[in-house]
């Protein structure tokens, strides 16, 4: 459409008639009407090309309106993503699922892999992750994309890989001896690490970035958990650590490839630049890191030195395969990396997005502290006031009776859940409750984050924070897998779930029962686009502290 600017024929008499100094006459004469026939010959193509464009925009947008977003020829949804891009990419997918009523067909530019189906029907949901769950694994494009960093570990998993790994670490995850090193491990790290952080911040009345502080915490929780060794991410100064840097690195460079054209990012790796330079350099730190826990721990375990623990390295390598071999080093670090990449920011971003919501929500906070003051106050032995102090420790089963506190927790992951859109793909051809036809090799996404906000599900009041939601006669009641999706649902549920919950209500309980977190004026609070849902600039914080008076006058109103 473009060819006749570059025409020589047009360019010479525009050249003759602008620039030429040598003959004014016969630019006035023969120049200045052939100039005047090529303005018009311009203005026409102009207009003809108006025309089509006008065309197919309208075309474009009327098949918007039948299916979510416009398409157009070629580049099918791709300039509509873009706009997306530009805002909130979340807000602006929920949008177009609703108005679809739940499902629509993303149609990706002509000869790319970006097709697929988007959904967000509790329905479709409960056909996918249960009812034929064996039909939408993760698939090989996934497993292709982050085989580098994780391996054959259980998040990269499908049939029997997954569901060894999975049995094996179910059962470990619900021993007692896990229990307690979980409990311990996370009763060490907030009394010892976080708190003084945080009471430092205080003191020298700096704020702080509780996103980091967080998942700092939850990095080296998980830590202990998979590998049984503390890496000191959250210490006073918040130093580096450098395998929690190469972990970082390695997970962007991996996410990264999902927005790379496949055949660019392979090329990309076998020269080894750009961002595949990053990720082959981290890989090799996350692994310095792992190998070298991995020989140490073996050492261990053939002197029977370490029979006392209980993280999941400890577990696998006591475990024998099939042919009754240990499993391979490299198998041991692939279980514990996908331990530590499923459990380390999740919990973290989570409580993140809970201490902005209760900075909007004062009434909310005010229950969660008269909740954790009666508590208190329950102790046997325990009398007048809150009954605790600063050094006060929560107890496990403390933990379990705050149900005020869980139904806040889950009304964040509901509105932020952290992982907001999650993936499948179809094995064989199927269709959806809802009737969308599904053929083999579809890519399923469901958005997760449109899930928690969606009128059909959640009712009108869909997007107030309102933990009363989750509560019947005051006691936590859990909503179905498949409407409130944050954990994912049917045999690949959260192994971590009833961990992470421990883990967010121990943490949130201790940092609000000593002081008010107030989000420092101006500090924008935006979600970044990643397969987990950071803020993209942290959360800024103040410390205050919160004394027994105000204990005391929160216990009171509410429970009298
Ligand atoms: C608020 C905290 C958490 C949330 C919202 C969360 C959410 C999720 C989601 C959505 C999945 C499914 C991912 C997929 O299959 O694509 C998942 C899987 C998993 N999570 Fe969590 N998680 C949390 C905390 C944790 C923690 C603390 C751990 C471990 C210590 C953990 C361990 C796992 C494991 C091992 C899987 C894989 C299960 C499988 O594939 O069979 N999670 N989690």
């Amino acid at each position: 459409m473009h060819h006749h600017s570059s025409s020589p024929l047009h360019s010479n008499t525009m050249t003759n008639y602008t620039f030429s100094p040598s003959s004014i006459a016969s630019a006035a004469a023969g120049g200045f009407v052939s100039g005047r026939l090529h303005l018009v010959e311009h203005v026409q193509i102009l207009e003809l090309f108006l025309a089509v464009f006008v065309f197919v925009a309208i075309h474009a947008v009327r098949q918007g309106k039948r299916q979510g977003l416009a398409v157009w020829p070629v580049l099918g949804m791709a300039p509509s993503l873009v706009v997306g891009l530009q805002g909130d990419m979340y807000e602006y997918i929920s949008g177009v699922v609703c108005r679809q009523n739940g499902t629509f067909w993303f149609r990706g530019p002509w000869l790319t892999s970006l097709n697929c189906v988007v959904t967000a029907d509790p329905r479709n949901l409960e056909h996918l992750l249960k009812t034929k769950f064996s039909n939408f694994p993760k698939g090989p494009y996934f497993r292709d994309t982050v085989r580098d960093l994780l391996g054959d570990g259980i998040f990269n998993a499908d049939d029997v890989t997954w569901q060894r790994q999975r049995k094996t670490a179910s059962i470990e995850f619900h021993s007692a001896k896990f229990r307690r090193l979980t409990t311990e491990s996370l009763l060490e790290l907030v009394h010892a690490r976080l708190l003084p952080v945080l009471e430092e911040s205080l003191r020298a009345s700096t704020a702080v970035d509780l996103q980091d502080v967080l998942l700092r915490l939850t990095f080296d929780n998980v830590c202990m958990i998979a590998f049984g060794v503390d890496p000191g991410c959250l210490r006073p100064g918040l130093p580096e650590i450098p395998f929690a840097r190469a972990f970082e690195d390695a997970t962007e460079a991996t996410v990264l490839r999902f927005v790379t054209p496949t055949c660019v990012w392979k090329l990309m790796r076998l020269l080894d630049v750009g961002p595949e330079r990053t990720l082959r350099k981290s890989i090799e730190g996350v692994d310095e890191f792992a190998n070298q826990v991995i020989r140490t721990r073996k050492k261990e375990l053939a002197a029977e030195d370490g029979c006392q623990r209980s993280d999941i390295l400890t577990v696998f390598a006591r475990l024998r395969d099939e042919e009754g071999k240990p499993f391979s080093d490299k198998f041991l670090r692939d279980i514990c990396v996908n331990f530590i990449l499923a459990g380390r920011d999740t919990s973290s971003v989570a409580l993140s997005w809970f201490f902005w919501l209760l900075d909007n929500n004062p009434e909310v906070e005010e229950r969660i502290v008269a909740e954790l003051c009666k508590v208190v106050s329950d102790r046997e032995g325990a009398s007048g006031g809150s009954g605790g102090g600063e050094g006060l420790v929560f107890k496990p089963e403390e933990i379990k009776k705050m149900d005020y506190l869980q139904a806040a927790i889950s009304e964040a992951l509901r509105l932020y859940p952290s992982v907001p859109i999650d993936h499948k793909e179809v094995v064989e051809d199927d269709v959806f409750p809802d009737g969308t036809v599904l053929k083999k090799g579809t890519k399923v996404l469901y958005v997760i984050y449109a899930m928690g906000r969606m009128e059909a599900i959640w009712g009108k009041d869909c997007r107030e924070f309102r933990p009363e939601r989750w509560l019947r006669d005051g006691r936590f009641t859990s909503e179905s897998a498949y409407k409130f999706t944050a954990f994912n649902g049917g045999p690949r549920l959260c192994l971590g779930k009833d961990f992470a919950y421990y883990q967010m209500k121990f943490a949130a309980a201790s940092i609000l029962y000593r002081y008010r977190v107030r989000v420092v004026e101006g500090h924008p609070v935006v979600p970044k686009l990643a397969l987990t849902m950071y803020m993209k600039h942290g959360l800024k914080v103040n410390l205050f502290r919160r004394d027994e008076s105000e204990r005391r006058k929160c216990l009171l109103k509410y429970y009298g």
